[in-house]
């Protein structure tokens, strides 16, 4: 049976949870725990869904890669005709070793540097999302010292609530995102006016894990009435890119589907006399969020006086949304284990921090040695895991029909420090 909300993962007749047709239980036996494991069909399943939606109209589907930057992941995506979203100087060296195509990326992010947009003008990405006006004076003058135009496309912030966690919000007027609605027709007035700036659109995002569609219809409407204010003044924009931010289900979550939410923009667009302009989208979790699940093996159950505790070989480092978010993330036992009666545990990691966990209050029945999933992994799970306490990071996986592909080797222990040097 299919797990709600993740098309490719399903327990079979025995109990044994499979993705992709693979037993979950059985990676995690041969390539050892944690480990992260995605599925490439789920990750073009949903992006079908975007594509569905947009065939026939102008419009560029940019994975933000911040989500899950697995060079086999981007890969997957270029192939698939996808352009990028980026936010850093790294995502860029990375994604073209992917073999995405440069005049496909559009380059976000409040605190770029000259180094970081000389080598994006260098390499010729479709546009970079100014969020600021300190940001245009700076590109500006990058790209007149080079001797070229730089395609800029100002990120406004509409100041419209996303109704999501205040920590992956970002559209409102007290977030450090995006030039400001009521200051973006000035700003735009200044970069038509340098010669070394070429405008051709208009950006924002919203937000993250957003499970309604009425903010983003807001923030593109509000978007749409500066666009005409801004071609009153005769400065033309070729696209609307309303960013990414789609939400998925973690656990009762019913966010509008990939389709569902284009369609409605497309079709305010169209409404609204936009419809010739090309739309651009920046969806990161909703493609890779629940293609993915992190494989643990429980080390030690220590039950206690007000709490259980249930020990496992992941922890913050591997997976911080908890710890950082307190998000809440599905675990699941990968295999039923004979004879165990369920209890209510505490599904925590090795770190040396009390909020190191990856589960709270959860009813499993579980012994050592048993392999748990964390589901809904595949985004913003290897994306953000770090060394803390000279963890190695795991090994991920890329399930495609039959085939099993090593797509990153576990960490080695000794890689953590090879950068570091002894005193003489
Ligand atoms: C500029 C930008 N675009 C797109 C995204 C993708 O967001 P999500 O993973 O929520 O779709 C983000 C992250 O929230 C972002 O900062
Ligand atoms: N890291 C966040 C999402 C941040 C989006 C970044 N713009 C999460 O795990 O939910």
């Amino acid at each position: 049976m299919t797990l709600p909300g993740h098309p490719h993962l399903a327990r079979d007749a025995q109990g044994e949870l499979r993705l992709e047709g693979h037993s979950l239980a059985d990676l995690a036996r041969r390539h050892g725990t944690p480990l992260y494991v995605y599925s490439r069909a789920a990750m073009l399943d949903a992006l079908a869904g975007y594509q569905r939606a947009l065939e026939g109209l102008p419009h560029l589907i940019c994975y933000a890669m911040k989500a899950n930057s697995n060079l086999a992941v981007l890969q997957t995506f270029a192939r698939a005709g996808c352009g990028f979203d980026i936010v850093s100087g790294g995502e860029l060296e990375r994604v073209l070793a992917a073999g995405a195509e440069p005049s496909k990326i559009v380059f976000s992010g409040v605190g770029k540097t000259a180094a970081e947009m000389r080598r994006a003008l260098e390499v010729g990405v479709h546009c970079f999302n100014v969020e600021s006006l300190g940001e245009l004076e700076r590109l500006a003058e990058v790209a007149a010292a080079m001797g070229r135009r730089a395609p800029v496309s100002l990120r406004v912030n509409p100041d419209v609530d996303a109704g999501t966690h205040p920590y992956i919000s970002t559209g409102l007027k007290d977030n450090k995102f995006g030039i400001p609605h009521d200051e973006a027709l000035a700003a735009y007035r200044r970069a038509a006016a340098l010669p070394s700036l070429q405008v051709i659109g208009i950006d924002c995002h919203i937000g993250s894990q957003i499970t309604q569609l009425e903010p983003y219809l807001d923030a593109l409407g509000r978007l749409l009435d500066l666009v005409e204010a801004v071609e009153a003044e005769g400065i033309a924009l070729a696209h609307v890119d309303v960013g990414g931010g789609l939400g998925i289900t973690y656990t009762d979550e019913a966010p509008p589907a990939p389709e569902t939410l284009v369609r409605a923009l497309a079709e305010l667009m169209r409404a609204r006399g936009h419809g010739h302009r090309e739309l651009i989208v920046e969806p990161g979790r909703s493609l890779v969020g629940n293609a993915g699940v992190l494989l643990a093996e429980v080390q030690y159950l220590k039950p206690g006086e007000t709490k259980n505790f249930c020990i496992v070989d992941a922890a913050m480092n591997d997976l911080v949304r908890p710890a950082m978010y307190e998000a809440w993330m599905a675990i699941e036992p990968c295999r039923p284990s004979a004879g165990t009666a369920a209890a209510t545990w505490d599904v925590v990691g090795p770190v040396c921090e009390s909020g190191d966990w990856l589960g709270r209050d959860r009813r499993l029945a579980v012994a050592p040695g048993d392999i748990v999933a964390v589901l809904s992994a595949g985004a913003y799970g290897m994306a953000m895991a770090g060394n803390y306490n000279s963890r190695p990071r795991a090994a991920e996986i890329m399930l495609d029909g039959d085939a099993v592909h090593v797509v990153r080797e576990r960490e080695d222990a000794r890689a953590l420090f090879a950068l570091e040097r002894l005193l003489d």
